[in-house]
């Protein structure tokens, strides 16, 4: 039987079970626990929340989070091959961890572990912004989780964290600030990780408002952002075309001169154009 003190460093478990990493899954793992300790940490307090944990991978973030305390851990990932290193982890830590050889694309999480909620993840860069849009978008308010410290690729991270105006701001940067607080709270270097990636990543913490600062419907606000950003070059009335020949008059009743282009509108702005498409 497994304990804590008996796991083995993660540069034997990924030898022992011949994780050769799989750029299909976004693999790049971490294998430093001091550093993944640290990721751990930029959670918060984990003793009195459950953590949802997306593609734990050979386990480094899941024993990070575990051993900062983690009230209980639950883990999704895909490839199985990943499965035995995390059963040996569950074993050092009996009822604290479960995890499931599941698609988190796939996985509905309501129902599966008690609030609060903490996600935390290094997630595969190929899914991550899907993730995070649907954790920032879901029809009702708050959300299942409470916060959220995920791993991005930097320039990703950049883009949640972005101001009006800057080359970042766009679809994510809006709708993360639209219902939630976000922060980047540390970058790694490409070294970090094994194997290393072309670029930096960086570590971005959400944590979720209790209400949204300004009424919208969510799927509105994500379509119409995700249209005027997809040409952020052209004027709001051509990017928004589509939206039929009206919407020039919904632009000037939600304060924006069609004229306008998406990067130099505000989060208040978008809400009230969204209102005026499909108001709540
Ligand atoms: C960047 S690695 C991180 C691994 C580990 N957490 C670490 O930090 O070393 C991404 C992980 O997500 C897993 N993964 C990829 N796609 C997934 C999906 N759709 N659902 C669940 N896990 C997935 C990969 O197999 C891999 O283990």
């Amino acid at each position: 039987m497994a304990t804590i003190d008996s796991l083995p460093p993660l540069r034997e478990v990924i030898n022992t079970h011949e994780l050769r990493a799989k750029k299909s899954l976004g693999q790049n793992f971490l294998l430093d626990l001091n550093l993944t300790a640290k990721i751990a940490r930029q959670a918060g307090d984990l003793s009195d929340a459950d953590v949802l944990e997306i593609g734990p991978g050979p386990g480094g973030l899941t024993r990070g989070l575990l051993a900062e305390g983690a009230r209980r851990v639950l883990a999704i990932e895909k490839d199985a091959r990943c499965l035995p290193a995390l059963a040996q982890i569950a074993e050092a830590y009996p009822d604290r961890l479960r995890v499931l050889n599941a698609d988190a694309l796939e996985f509905d999480p309501r129902g599966q572990l008690q609030s609060p909620i903490k996600v935390a993840a290094n997630l595969p860069y190929n899914i991550g912004t899907e993730l995070l849009v649907r954790w920032l978008t879901p029809k009702d308010w708050p959300p299942f989780w409470d916060s959220l410290t995920l791993m991005f690729q930097k320039e990703v991270a950049e883009r949640i964290v972005a101001k009006p105006g800057s080359k970042a701001y766009g679809r994510l940067a809006l709708l993360a600030a639209w219902r939630a607080e976000a922060k980047m709270v540390m970058t790694l270097p490409p070294e970090a990780f094994t194997p290393p990636p072309k670029i930096s990543s960086a570590v971005v913490h959400i944590t979720a408002l209790p209400a949204p600062r300004y009424r919208a419907d969510a799927n509105t606000l994500s379509k119409v952002v995700a249209a005027a950003f997809n040409q952020r070059r052209k004027m709001m009335r051509a990017a928004l075309k589509s939206y039929g020949p009206d919407i020039e008059d919904k632009l000037v009743a939600a304060g924006i001169k069609p004229t306008d282009r998406a990067e130099t509108l505000d989060l208040e702005q978008f809400c009230a154009l969204a209102q005026q498409i499909k108001p709540v």
